[in-house]
Formats: structure tokens, C-alpha cells, sequence
């Protein structure tokens, strides 16, 4: 950023220093109607919506930098937004690096060109791009700005981003002072989009509880006005996050009776910090982040100088308290169900974007920490009674998760001793690290076994390739059992042992996934997997372990558009929806073998995005011997049984299709 290019080097004081001079320009203006996104994250709602931050912000920066002391946010029928303030007013004077140009008129026609590069006319502001009012600008169909600057009101209009006329004097202001931006976003760009008045004003009380030097009054159109929204409202809050954590709070009941609240400026005039946070007992908290007065949802490095201080506070009032345990407590052990407001100023503030959705700025981390820690321990250790309730409460949750993580442990170590032991070689086993649920796939195939490996999520899945069908165990002896190669890798993979040494609890994987082709042999080869696992470990099965995959059959592509069906009718249904009317090309899969690693993840193997068939066994069969009758009456050597039971049964079954 180039600092002070047009510095007269004579200003000390803000309030004179505030002219053309201040303003810089640092590039022109054009792209922004093309690529919206670039400048306010999309055309959508929320879009929509950060255009009216963008002058507010703004108009909260003058506010902030001592200058303003009011705000009104003004929404009129046909989308049209005001917002207004008692600030400086934009500079109105000829530009010197545009003559023939006001100032104003620079601000709204040129990209990066602000006030806010150098910290001369702002200390610390939202802005800092000199982007925010010309995309503003360049949006609207419509805008007008006013100044009454010098006892005087000017006045200029723009639209799509051009003037429509020069800067004109339109007569004296005796006793005003500010700016007032009014403008109406344009349909051709977010097409009959509307503001959402409740959303606006929203917006606007939470700015007031930023900053406690401002009143800011909203008025909406009485058409507008609804059941959380009146026609007119006056904010202000002396009492800053308090009072709006006060009120998020309502009448829940919390671990401390007191919140814990408090302000700090940062040593060497780099800024301050502001918090509110409270603990409620009952229910799920929520957070909110901001950095001069820019809500920062993503959070950023203030939540982490916040996180570092509320950890190591408690941990230290743990050993003083000596609670040993207390050393292992996280951040999110603190942090977790909390109601949490924290609210920085900070110069020369870094976000991830014009859409400032996340701080990074690295100095914050450790101004917040330093700041708020003192505080906390002080919190907590002046009140005894009260430093032990939340360290007793934020124990309960550190137990909770590292109950959750042993268990995971346990069954990673019981896996890794079996490993030790001997696991299959064909085995491709997974790692366990995370948190999400392990995973084996019994795949048909070497050639799908070797997609379905670079398929995977190597943490969770695991693969175990079976070649052709496997043994019928219904129709075999123990002997033959026991010799088969294939059965024996399979047994020692799921590690839970068989028949009455079966113990669903050493299974060394939550979920048993059968991926078979879809085809006749395929199904043949599943019912044969199906047969292994309903007689030698039934309890697996009734416990809900084992399901089947469901790799599609076909692949429908029309143009860009290509989607996958599961089977026939899947098609129709595909071909009369998403493709009505389209010349739709279909492929049919012969085998899972046939489609490349990424597709086999997203039709059958990724969790978010494939369906399971979950196999379970009915109450009626509880009984170990009536499970074992059924499969020798299926599976068994005698083919009349399985007629009778089809002639008995046919029709009588229904999948249970789970998202799984
Ligand atoms: N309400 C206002 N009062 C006084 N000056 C203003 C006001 N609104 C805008 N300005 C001036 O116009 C400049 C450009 O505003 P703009 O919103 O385009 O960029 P910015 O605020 O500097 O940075 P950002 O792009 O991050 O918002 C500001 O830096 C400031 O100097
Ligand atoms: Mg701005
Ligand atoms: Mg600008």
C-alpha cells in the first residue's frame, strides 16, 4: 500500500488533516459489476446484505475514529437504503490527482481509494481496502450522496458506478455536519432481491453495542415493519457487549452468576479488546467474533488470543486449586456450549477478504491473550466459590472427551496388537486417527480392489479384495471352514472371532461393508458373504454392523450434467426429472472394476454422498439355532427347501435403505 503519497507532511491533528490529502487513490474502477463475488462474495442474499455493512461500516468508522456520534439506518419501500452520520462528511474538494474530480467523487468511482491506508485520518477502522462505498456504488442503479461539510450541503449522483452529474452546492447547513449515502442495489445484478428488514436491523443494534459512543436509529417504512422489526428504534447500550450479552443470555441459568465481562486497551496505543461470555448450564452457546466493529464470523486470531487465555487461565487455577487433572482441560473444553461476544479494535487490522469474514491479522492473538488473561484469572480467583463451579463444569466436558478419545484408543490398540499378531496380507487397513467411524470394505475383485484403495479415506476405510465366490459355509464342515484361505483372511481382518467365541465388542471396525458388482454374480457372491456372517456371527449382524453397498448400475450424461442411477428404475426416474427433455447419453457399469477411483468414491464409498443397504436379522430371530435353520433351509445342500421357502416367501421382503 503506498503510504502517504500525497502527504503535505504539516497535519497533526486528525480533524484538519482530513482533505484530499487524506485520500489516496490507488487503482480504477471497472471489474466490479463483472465479478461481484470478488468484492462482496456473490449475488445472493447475504451479498445483498453486505452492501449495506459496507456504509454503515463506513459511517461506524467515524464513529469510532470520534467524530460521529449518531447513525440513522433508514430503509424505504422500493429496496431503497439510507444510512446516515454526523461524522467529518466525505472530503468534497478537487482532487489533485483528478482535477475536474471532487473527492467524493473519486471515493465512489475509483477502487482502493480510501482514507484508510495510512492511520492518519482513522486510528482503527473496519475499512481498510478503499474498496467498500465504490462496489457500493457500482451495484446500485441509484445513489446519492450528501456532505454538509463547512456549513455547507453538496450533493452528487451516481449510477452502475458512473456520476451522473458534477458535485453541486445545494445549500447551507448552518447546524449539520455528515454524510448520507442513499442507494438502491440493482436488479441486474441481484435481480428482486430485498433487503431483509429484520436483518437490517439486526445489523444496526449490534454495531451499537460495539461501540458505546454511538446512538444509532433506525426507521423502516411502515410496510416494512413487522412483528420483530418496528418503524422506529433509538440504540444505545453504555453498557457495550455486556448489555448485549445480557440480553442473549435472557433468564438462562449459567455456571457463574456473574458473566464475565471487561475491556483492556493494548499497551502502546495498538488498540483494545472487549468481551462478554457466559457458560449457560442447559443449553448450546453460540459465538460472535468482531474486529472494529466488522463482524468476523469465521472467527480468526482474536478467537485464538481468546481461546489461549481462557485455557490457560483455568489450567493455572487448577494447580492452584490442586486439581492435577486440570492440566489436560482444551480450549474447546472452555470454549464449548459458552456464550461468547469478543470485539477488537485494532490498527491496520488483516482479513482474509473484502467480505472480511476472518481475522488474521497475527499480532491479535497475542494482544487478546495478554489483555483478557489477567482479567480471567482474577474472575476466577476472586471469587472462589465461583472459579471451582466453572472449573468443575469445564472438567466434566475434558472427562467426556477424553472418555470418547480412550474408547477410541482402545479399539486403534486391540487393532494394532492384532496386527502384531497377524493380519491378513491382502489387508489394506486403516489408520483410525480421527474421529469418524472405521470401516471395512469387502470388495469383489483384485482390479476393484485396487480402485476401491485409492478410493478410500485411508483413516477411516479399510479394504479387504475377496477373489470370485467364496466358500459356502452352509454347505461346508467346520474342516473345510477352517482350510479356506479366503474365509481364514476374512475372519482374522474383523477380528472378532466366530460362532460362540464370537465378541462383537473386538471388532476392529464399526461398520462390515459388502461391494460387490451389480450383477447376478455379484449378488451371488454377496449372498455367499451374507451366509458367512448370519452363521458365524450373527451377533455382528443383529447388532447392525453389516451393510451392502450400492455401486450404481448406469451413468446418465446430458451435456455437462451427469448423474448416476442405482438401478432401473432409478433411471426412469433420473431420465423424467433432471434430464426431461434431454438427449441423455447412458453408460452402464459391467463391474465396479469399470469405474475410475474418484467415481467409485462418489457413488458408493464416500459416506456424505452414497447410500447403504443395512442388513439386520428380525426379533424372531434372537435364537442362534433358528438362524442357523434358516440359512441351511437357504444356503444349505438340499435345493427344495430353498424352493419351498421362495414359494412361501416371495414378496414378503423390503430393503431398509439407510444413510449410513
Ligand atoms: N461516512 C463517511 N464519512 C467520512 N468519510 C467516509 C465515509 N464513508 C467513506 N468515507 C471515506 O471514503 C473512503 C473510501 O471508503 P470505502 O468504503 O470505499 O473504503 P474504506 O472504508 O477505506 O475501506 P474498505 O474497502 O475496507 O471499506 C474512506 O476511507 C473514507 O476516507
Ligand atoms: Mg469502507
Ligand atoms: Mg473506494
Amino acid at each position: 500500500m503506498a503510504d502517504g503519497l500525497f502527504d503535505d507532511g504539516a497535519a497533526d491533528t486528525p480533524r484538519e488533516s482530513y482533505d484530499s490529502s487524506s485520500i489516496e487513490v490507488l487503482e480504477g474502477l471497472e471489474p466490479v459489476r463483472r465479478r461481484p463475488g470478488m468484492y462482496i462474495g456473490g449475488t445472493d442474499d447475504r451479498a445483498l446484505h453486505h452492501l449495506a455493512a459496507e456504509v454503515l461500516d463506513n459511517a461506524m468508522d467515524e464513529a469510532v475514529a470520534g467524530h460521529a456520534s449518531r447513525i440513522e439506518v433508514t430503509l424505504e419501500e422500493d429496496n431503497r437504503l439510507t444510512i446516515a452520520d454526523n461524522g467529518r462528511g466525505i472530503p468534497v474538494d478537487e482532487h489533485p490527482k483528478y482535477p475536474g474530480q471532487s473527492t467524493l467523487e473519486v471515493i465512489l468511482t475509483t477502487l482502493h481509494s480510501g482514507g484508510k491506508f495510512s492511520g492518519k485520518a482513522y486510528a482503527t477502522s473496519g475499512g481498510l481496502h478503499g474498496v467498500g462505498v465504490s462496489v457500493v456504488n457500482a451495484l446500485s442503479s441509484h445513489t446519492r450522496v450528501e456532505v454538509a461539510r463547512d456549513k455547507k450541503l453538496y450533493a452528487q449522483e451516481f449510477a452502475r458506478g458512473h456520476a451522473l452529474g458534477k458535485i453541486e452546492e445545494i445549500g447551507a447547513a448552518p447546524n449539520r455536519r455528515g454524510t448520507t449515502v442513499s442507494f438502491t442495489p440493482d436488479t441486474e445484478i441481484f435481480g428482486d432481491r430485498q433487503f431483509k428488514p429484520k436483518r437490517l436491523f439486526k445489523l444496526a443494534r449490534s454495531k451499537a453495542y460495539l461501540y458505546a459512543g454511538v446512538e444509532i436509529r433506525w426507521k423502516c417504512a411502515p410496510s416494512l415493519a413487522g412483528e420483530d422489526v418496528p418503524e422506529e428504534a433509538v440504540f444505545k447500550f453504555p453498557g457495550g457487549l455486556a448489555d448485549h450479552l445480557a440480553e442473549q443470555v435472557g433468564g438462562r441459568e449459567c455456571v457463574t452468576a456473574q458473566p464475565f465481562t471487561g475491556k483492556q486497551d493494548f499497551p502502546e496505543e495498538q488498540g483494545r479488546v472487549e468481551w462478554a461470555i457466559a457458560w449457560p448450564l442447559y443449553s448450546e452457546g453460540s459465538t460472535s467474533w468482531y474486529c472494529n466493529t466488522v463482524p468476523t464470523p469465521d472467527g480468526g486470531t482474536h478467537e485464538q488470543g481468546l481461546r489461549a487465555a481462557l485455557t490457560k487461565g483455568l489450567r493455572a487455577f487448577g494447580e492452584l486449586t490442586g486439581v492435577k487433572k486440570a492440566k489436560d482441560i482444551s480450549a474447546d473444553d472452555v470454549m464449548n456450549g459458552a456464550e461468547i461476544m469478543l470485539s477488537v479494535f485494532i490498527r491496520d487490522p488483516q482479513f482474509q477478504s473484502q467480505t472480511k469474514d476472518r481475522l488474521t491479522s497475527p499480532e491479535a492473538a497475542r494482544l487478546v491473550e495478554n489483555a483478557v488473561r489477567d482479567h480471567f484469572d482474577h474472575f476466577l480467583s476472586d471469587n472462589m466459590d465461583r472459579g471451582k463451579a466453572l472449573l468443575g463444569q469445564v472438567m466434566e466436558r475434558m472427562d467426556e472427551r477424553l472418555r470418547r478419545k480412550q474408547e477410541r484408543e482402545i479399539k486403534r490398540k486391540t487393532a494394532t496388537n492384532a496386527k502384531k499378531v497377524r493380519l491378513p496380507g491382502k489387508l489394506t487397513d486403516c489408520s483410525g486417527e480421527g474421529d469418524g467411524e472405521t470401516e471395512l470394505f469387502i470388495v469383489e475383485g483384485d482390479s476393484a480392489g485396487g480402485s476401491a484403495k485409492q478410493a478410500r479415506n485411508r483413516k477411516t476405510q479399510a479394504i479387504l479384495p475377496i477373489r470370485g465366490k467364496i466358500l459356502n459355509v452352509a454347505s461346508a464342515s467346520a474342516d473345510k471352514i477352517r482350510a479356506n484361505t479366503e474365509i481364514a483372511d476374512l475372519t482374522l481382518a474383523l477380528g472378532c472371532g466366530i460362532r460362540k467365541d464370537c465378541d462383537p465388542e473386538k471388532l476392529r471396525y464399526d461398520k462390515i461393508v459388502i461391494m460387490t458388482d451389480a450383477d447376478v454374480d455379484g449378488a451371488h457372491i454377496a449372498t455367499l458373504l451374507m451366509t458367512y456372517f448370519f452363521q458365524e456371527m450373527p451377533e455382528l449382524v443383529r447388532k447392525g454392523h453389516l451393510f451392502l453397498a450400492q455401486p450404481p448400475l448406469y451413468r446418465l450424461t446430458a451435456g455437462k450434467v451427469s448423474r448416476y442411477a442405482r438401478d432401473e428404475a432409478h433411471r426412469k426416474e433420473l431420465e423424467e426429472t433432471v434430464f426431461k427433455g434431454k438427449k441423455v447419453e447412458v453408460g452402464r457399469f459391467k463391474g465396479l472394476g469399470e469405474m475410475n477411483p474418484q467415481q467409485l468414491r462418489e457413488t458408493t464409498m464416500d459416506p456424505d454422498k452414497r447410500s447403504l443397504i443395512r442388513i439386520t436379522l428380525p426379533h424372531e430371530f434372537e435364537d442362534r439355532a433358528v438362524v442357523k435353520d434358516l440359512v441351511d433351509r437357504l444356503m444349505g445342500r438340499n435345493p427344495e427347501h430353498r424352493f419351498d421357502f421362495i414359494q412361501n416367501n416371495a414378496g414378503e421382503f423390503d430393503r431398509e435403505m439407510i444413510d449410513a
